[in-house]
């Protein structure tokens, strides 16, 4: 991340240089705003990997995988940790989207069998 975007120092601590306040919270969101669009779109990258691979999947457990997703955790939470990130904030994040992603995974395992099933009739 860029210094622009550090934390501001603890409150009552006047910042070093450049806007204070309210004005420097506009300027801050407009950062955030920005960063959450590259976040999104590579977010729907992500999403489209793990739909391709949904397609090879044909029964819940490896739906689940709970052995990868603890790998992936445990992965996301030592490549926070050595980005300066708390790795709670990254690893509830992902415990979040891989919760999702399975949702998704098992809606789409249940079409694909209702529709072979309607094709065996
Ligand atoms: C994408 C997979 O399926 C699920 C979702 C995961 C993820 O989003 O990283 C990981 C494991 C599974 O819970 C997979 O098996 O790799």
């Amino acid at each position: 991340m860029s210094d622009e975007h550090r934390i501001a120092p603890p409150a009552g601590s006047t910042p070093a240089g450049g806007v204070d306040g309210p004005a420097r919270i506009a300027e801050l969101r407009v950062a955030i705003d920005a960063l959450d669009q590259q976040i999104v779109a590579l977010l729907a990258e992500r999403t489209r990997v793990v739909q391709e691979l949904t397609a090879h999947k044909t029964d819940e457990a490896t739906v689940r995988s709970p052995e990868r997703a603890r790998q992936v955790l445990g992965r996301v939470h030592d490549l926070a940790s050595r980005q300066g990130m708390p790795p709670e904030v990254a690893v509830g994040t992902y415990r979040a989207l891989i919760d999702e992603l399975t949702r998704m995974q098992l809606e789409m395992l249940a079409a694909r069998r209702a529709a072979a099933s309607l094709a065996e009739k």
